[in-house]
Order: C-alpha cells, then structure tokens, then sequence
C-alpha cells in the first residue's frame, strides 16, 4: 500500500557554526574574565586588609570590583542567546485548504489622533483587512484609546474604501497593502503585478480614490472632528464605551470583506486603565463574544502588514500537531520603513531581531515584542498547555468576569455564530459590558488573564509568563518584512522610548516575577530564564557605566592606579578581554548584515542610552518605590515633521526637545572636554611625549610632573596601556564590550569633585606590593580622553535650544 507523504509546513536549521563559534568565544571569554576578576578580588583584598590603605582606596577598588562582578554576571546572562541560534523556513502553500484554517482576530490599538495620525492608523486597518486568509475568518478590531469620533469615522471611511482597495490587491496580486506604502513607491516587479492597460489604469483609478480617501479623513479633522485640545484632553480619559461593527448596514457584497470593528472602551479617571495592556485585554474580552477567533494577531497603530502572507506562515507553526500543542505565539520581527541610511539612533535593533531571538528561537523561544505576532486566544486564560480552566462556574467567573456570554465561549463545545454575533443586539450589549471599566474588578484579568498590568514593558512580562506557564514561541525573519512599523526620528523619542522599556522592565525586576528567582522557581530551562533575565538586568548597567564614567578618573586624580602597567602580564589579559570582545561584536555587526558604521553606532547610541534612558528608568523605579508616582507610558509620536524627517535622513542627531534626559550625556561631555584641554596641556607643559606612549618615562621628569602636579611619584606612565585598560575594565561585560571601552574613553577625564578635594589620597610607590600600581595614569587617561569628546561636544552645540538649555543645566550639576 502506498503512503502519503505528507511534507512539513515547515523546516528548522539549526546554525551549528555559528553556535560552536559562539561557545568557543563563550569559554574563552570566561576564563579571561575569571582571571581579571581573580587579579581585582585579590588587590582589593589585599588593600582591605593591609593598613596602611586609606578608605578612598580601597573604596575606588571595591567600586570597580562590584562593577566588573556585576557587569560579567550580566554579560553571562546574555551568553545564552548566542548558545543555539536556529533559523525557520514556513511553507504557507502546503496548508491544507482554507475551510479547515482557524479564525484569526486582529488587534490593533491606538491612543491619541494627535500623535497617532488617523490616516496612518487606517493605512494599518486596511492592510490587516487585505491579509491573505479566508474573509469570513478574518475579524479587525480597532482599540481607540483616545475616544476620538474623527477615528471612527475614519474607520467608516476606511471600510468602504477597503471594498474596492481589496480586490484591487487581490486581482492583481500587490503585496504592499498599505495603500499609503504602495502609492509612495514605484511599481515592483517583485509585487506580482501584471503590467498591462488594464492593471495601469485600475491603479490610478484606485490611486484617485485613496486620495479622495485621504481628503475626507483630513477634512474631517479640519472640520472639528477633533475638539479642541482641552477637550480632547478630557476625553481621552474621560469615556462611555461604544462598540460599532462598521459597514453592516446596507452594504452588499460585504461577505468578501473581513469584519471591522470599532471598540472604545471605557474609561474613567477614577479608574486604571492600564495603558495598551488594558486596551488589549478589552479586545479580548469584546472579540470573544464576536468572533472569538482561535488566534490573535497583534499590531501597533503604526505597524502594517508589508505582505499578506504572515497569517498563513504564522499557522504553518501554528497548526503542526508536532508543536502545536505548546506552542503560544508566533513572533515576527519588527521593522521599520522610515530607518535612514545611516541609522543614526539604532531604531532597527539589530542585535534583538537578528541575533538575541534568533537565539533564544533555538531554547524556548522569543519573548513577546509587542506587536507582530499571532498568538494563541487560548494561552492567554492562563493555564498550562494542556491543562484544563477550572470546572468550577464561580471560579470560572473569579477569573473571567461575570459576563455570561463570555464564559459561555469558554466551554469546550461552543460554536462561533457569526450571523448570530451580527444579528443579536444582545450581543453588542453584552460586548458594551464587557467593554466597561468596572469589568475587571476582582477578577484575574491583568494578572494571570490577558496581558499582565505589573509592567508598562507589558509586552516583556506576559511573555515571560506564559513562558514559565510551559508555554513555547516561535520566531520568523522571512527575508521581505512581513510589517513595517515606525521608529522615533529623532534621540529625544528614542531616548524616552528606551526609558520606558527600561523602567517597564525594572518594574518586574524588582516585583516578585524578578525573571532570574521566578524563572528558576517555576522550573522553566535555565538557559531561556538567563536570556529572559539579561532584559531584566539591562537598565541596571546604567549604575556601572555612570560608575566607569567617574570612578577611574577620581581614581587617577588621587593617585590610584587601578590597572596593571604594559609591562605587567595581567595587562595583556585586560587588553585581550577588550580586543576579543570588540571583535566579536564587529564580527556579529558584519555578519548580520551591518557595516563598520553600524557598529560604531551601535556602541555610540549604547553608550548614550545607557546613562540616559536606562538611568531615568532606575530613577523612575525609585521614586516608585517610594510612592512618588506609579511609571507613565509615554505615547511615542508617530507624527512626521519634515525638518526632524530630513535632519534624521542626513544623519544628524536631534537634540530638540532633549532637556532633562541629557544631561548626564552632556556632564560627561563637558568634563571630557575639559579632560582633553587640561591632559594636552599637561602633557605640553610637562613635555613627556614618550613616556606618555610608550610606558617608559624618564624617571626626571615624571618626578618633575608629580611635584609639580602634587602627586605621588609615579612611575612607568602609559598612554596605550591606560587606553586599553579604562577600555578593558569596562569590556568584562556584555556584547558591547568595545562599547564600555569607548565609554570610558568618552568620560574618562579630570573632575575635580568636592569630594575628591576632601579626600586627599596616599598611594605611596615605597610600598614594594603596590609597586605595579603606582600611581598612575591621571593625564594619560585624559589625553586618550578623548578624540571623541571634542565630536560629542559639537553635537551638543549644533542645536542651540535645547542644547544650550541642557547644556546649562550640567554645567549646574558639575558646579555642586
Ligand atoms: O494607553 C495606551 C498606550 C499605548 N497604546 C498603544 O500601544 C501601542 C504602542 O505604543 P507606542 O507609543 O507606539 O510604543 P512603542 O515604544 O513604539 O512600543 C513598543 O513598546 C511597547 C511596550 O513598552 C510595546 O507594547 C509595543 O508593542 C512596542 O512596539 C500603540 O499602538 C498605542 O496606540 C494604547 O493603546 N493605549
Ligand atoms: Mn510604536
């Protein structure tokens, strides 16, 4: 007898070279590591117990030790994403036919028509509408937050739009179904489309009636659609709920259409609504009595479907016996159409999507990243794969609410009635309640249902709790993207943005979910909880890079030498451990896709975000903590201002509207360039060329310089040696350990600090021990200072507002 063979829906490969590569590096890199924290504990020991150590001392070593612990531990954390990298290959063609396909429910949130444009967010609705899946399936939900009529009328518009919009798409096979993203661009050969009179003229029939589109959106606005400000203020905060399903009156020929919907939740200043999370879980709860689709697919206003295909990839996963059961979503990268040439801010976060999920996809899979992924309704209940919801209908209606009709959707034998939905005024009724801010009250919707309140990152904690619930995630980076979202053009956006991821993870970090106790805790692999850990631990490097960014230097200042000279074996471990993690980085950058000027970036905008973002983030955490105020989500704009668009095309940074966040940036900035001024001077007045580069100065004048400067007689000064070393203490840790090379470098300068004058320090060279520590270093580091602080500096001059405003504010903060 014959066997079918049935092909798989889709391929793994596992990068096997990649891998060994990576746990080679991993050991080596361990192991030096070991050593120069072996060489740091034993000094510092040393000092601790010798006494003829001052406080400030030992102190200076006991800082640099906790900071090269710390950042080694979390550089092993982040180990784990390069352990086992695999990449994916669906083949959406060999799905069984579409009757046996199950329903998918898109959500797409928005927030506020001033900083979400409504034609944009429509652009987002139609492509998810125009997605590649049976019609009668397929159900488009739109989350308005903001409670703008213009949205949905907007969406009223879009609707009949989309009537003609889709099987335009459809006849002529076009792959880009954002309309906006198809008329900005020329015709592609690669779109499938079929070059002949007829497909010419359609398209700029079809090109009229999107601009006659846009034109009603607009005018709409102009008209006062939009309150004023005030008002619109109130409202959004301010609401009854109010479900609508567009186009269901009158319009024939709509069964070819999916099913739109408009949902504005309510919401009531007296009550958290707890941002996209609490957007979300209403979706949830609406689509339910609706459509109730097995799947969900997730989208930001902002982000569209580039190719009509995901949905069916997405099942390829979904639908295989072999992961199926486990399996809770399907994550796509995100990406971005309006990334420059020159990526200034790192928007495209390369190492996530092309190295860190690649990896963690090998383990147990992705995180959850907000948006872009298709995800099981049923992980979302909040039980185990596999396991049943409680029997029970008063625990049934602890979890969920009392909703009836909702419940009802819960129990194994229940049929979506879509006529029925659509039909019923009880339904829509019942949608309305499900929809109101006193729903969720002592129910578990936001802790263990839905998607998780605890963290303005929610997106982070309800993956990594559906993680440690045994469930699994797949990643999928087809070569064309399959959405395309916008990044912030320019740093103040950026750097915010990152503040509230940081600040969103910290939030778990330190609640009783912290990934590294929880994860083990609930038995989940050790490996994927290192990676779900490393987010958790990210904000934090910001303590230890403000601590490599003074420390060193205060050290030098007062005659502490913290780092073995050239001529010291040790020093050849720290310059390897510095070297070998630039390369490994570079190689990464390369091998990804990305240039030299990528990489460069990339450690610039690390450096950057690390005393910024990540610092405000911590700050954010602590005045939580003490009750101040409870973490905001900062809607990032998504409005296009041409001047911003054209300075971010030309690979200028943009500072306007950065005050307060910079200002560490711009303090280090200044004090550098102060460094660089006072170390070139220092070395002209002192004349010491060659000591300076080659670690062997005359004994003369180095005694010379030490009176002159009031210092211990130092010894074997040494530029190359100091430019490595304020480097290679800092390249302990992770991927960027170039990047903490460079940010000592950056800071690395002369303060002159209250505290350093009152704390006059005595390292004294007679002490036979203490002979390769001798002192030190102080101008050399200042010189190696800094070819980069005269560029950062000029950054900060180019833009005279808010530059010279922040600008202001540091040189405050290095006045007291
Ligand atoms: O109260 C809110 C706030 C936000 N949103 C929506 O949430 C989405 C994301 O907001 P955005 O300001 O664009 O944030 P981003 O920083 O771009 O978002 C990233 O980070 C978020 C977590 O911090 C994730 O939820 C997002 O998916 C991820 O793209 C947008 O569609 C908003 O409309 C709401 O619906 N209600
Ligand atoms: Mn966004």
């Amino acid at each position: 007898m014959e066997t079918k063979q049935i092909l798989p829906l889709h391929t793994l490969r596992i990068e096997r070279t990649r891998a060994t590569l990576n746990r080679v590096f991993l050991l080596v890199h361990s192991l030096m590591l070991l050593a120069l924290l072996y060489y740091r504990a034993s000094w510092f020991f040393f000092f601790l117990t010798s006494h003829s150590h001052t406080w400030t001392f030992t102190l200076t070593w006991f800082l640099l030790l906790t900071s090269e612990l710390t950042l080694s531990f979390i550089w092993l954390l982040g180990a784990a994403y390069r352990w086992r990298p695999v990449s994916r290959t669906a083949f959406p063609e060999r799905l069984s036919d579409d009757s046996q396909l199950p329903g998918i429910d898109v959500f797409i949130c928005t927030a506020d028509p001033a900083k979400e444009p409504p034609l944009d967010v429509m652009n987002t609705v139609v492509s998810a509408m125009a997605l590649d899946y049976p019609t009668e399936k397929l159900w488009v939900y739109l989350s308005d937050d903001g409670g703008a009529d213009i949205t949905l009328y907007a969406m009223r518009k879009a609707f009949s739009f989309a009537m003609v919009w889709l099987p335009f798409c459809r006849k002529y096979g076009v792959r880009t179904r954002s309309p906006n993203a198809y008329f900005s661009k020329e015709i592609e050969e690669d779109d499938g489309l079929i070059r002949r009179g007829e497909f010419c003229s359609e398209r700029e029939k079809m090109k009229f009636m999107y601009e006659a589109f846009k034109e009603q959106v607009r005018s709409a606005n102009e008209m006062g659609l939009i309150e004023d400000y005030k008002l619109r203020e109130k409202a959004k905060a301010d609401h009854a709920p109010l479900i609508e399903v567009i186009g269901q009156n009158g319009l024939e020929d709509h069964d070819k259409m999916p099913h739109l919907v408009y949902v504005r939740r309510e919401k009531r200043p007296t009550h958290p609504h707890n941002f996209k999370a609490g957007a979300l879980n209403v979706l949830l709860r609406v689509s339910s009595s609706l459509s109730n689709g097995s799947y969900i697919l997730v989208l930001d206003c902002d982000m569209y479907s580039n190719d009509p295909a995901s949905a069916k990839a997405a099942m390829c996963f979904h639908l295989d016996p072999t992961l199926s059961s486990s399996l809770a979503f399907v994550q796509f990268p995100q990406m971005f159409h309006n990334i420059s040439p020159t990526d200034i801010y790192c928007g495209q976060f390369r190492e996530v999507f092309k190295v860190w999920w690649y990896g963690s996809d090998g383990l147990n899979g992705p995180n959850l990243s907000g948006t872009c992924f298709y995800i099981k309704r049923e992980a979302l209940y909040g039980t185990a794969p596999g396991l049943d919801l409680p029997k029970d209908l008063i625990q049934r209606r602890q979890w969920f609410g009392h909703s009836n009709e909702l419940l009802r959707t819960l129990r194994s034998d229940y049929k979506c009635n879509v006529e029925n939905a659509l039909q019923s005024n009880g339904l829509l009724q019942e949608a309305h309640l499900l929809a109101s801010c006193n729903y969720e009250q002592g129910t578990k919707w936001g802790k263990q249902v839905g998607f998780c309140y605890d963290s303005v990152a929610e997106d982070y904690m309800t993956g990594f709790l559906l993680h440690c619930r045994g469930w699994n995630s797949v990643y999928y980076d087809p070569p064309r993207p399959q959405f395309l979202g916008s990044t912030p053009n320019n740093l103040n956006d950026c750097l915010v943005q990152y503040k509230r991821w940081s600040s969103g993870l910290l939030e778990v970090t330190f609640s009783r979910y912290c990934p590294l106790t929880y994860g083990i805790m609930s038995g989940h692999s050790i490996l994927h909880t290192m990676c779900i850990s490393y987010w958790a631990f990210l904000p934090l490097y910001s303590i230890f890079a403000l601590c490599y960014a003074t420390v060193p230097q205060l050290g030098l200042l007062n005659g502490i030498s913290l780092y073995p000279e050239v001529s010291d074996p040790w020093f050849a471990l720290f310059a390897t451990v510095f070297i070998s993690g630039s390369f490994q980085h570079l190689f990464e950058v390369l091998h990804t896709g990305g240039s030299f000027r990528m990489w460069w970036n990339e450690l610039r905008i690390w450096m950057i975000r690390s005393v910024s973002s990540n610092f405000f983030g911590c700050l954010d955490i602590a005045t939580r903590f003490i009750g101040v105020k409870r973490v905001d989500f900062g809607l990032t704009s998504k409005v296009t201002v041409e001047d911003k668009v054209d300075q971010y095309a030309k690979g200028v940074f943009d500072f306007r509207g950065a005050g307060l966040i910079l200002v560490p940036v711009v303090t280090g900035s200044i004090l550098n360039m102060a460094a660089l001024i006072g170390g070139v001077g220092r070395v002209i007045v002192e004349g010491n060329y060659s000591a300076l580069m080659l670690g062997d100065g005359s004994d003369d004048s180095v005694q010379s310089s030490a009176a002159m400067w009031g210092q211990p007689n130092p010894k074997n000064r040494s530029l190359p040696a100091i430019f490595f070393l304020s480097g290679s203490c800092a390249g302990v840790q992770q991927h960027s350990d170039a990047s903490s090379a460079v940010l000592a470098i950056f800071f690395s300068g002369e303060t002159r600090s209250p505290l350093l004058l009152s704390s006059p320090v005595t390292a004294r060279s007679s002490d036979k021990d203490r002979s390769s520590f001798s002192p030190p270093v102080d101008q050399l580091v200042f010189f190696s200072g800094r070819s980069t602080s005269p560029i950062a500096a000029l950054w900060f001059l180019h833009d005279d507002e808010s530059s010279s405003a922040a600008i202001r504010t540091s040189f405050f903060f290095v006045l007291f």
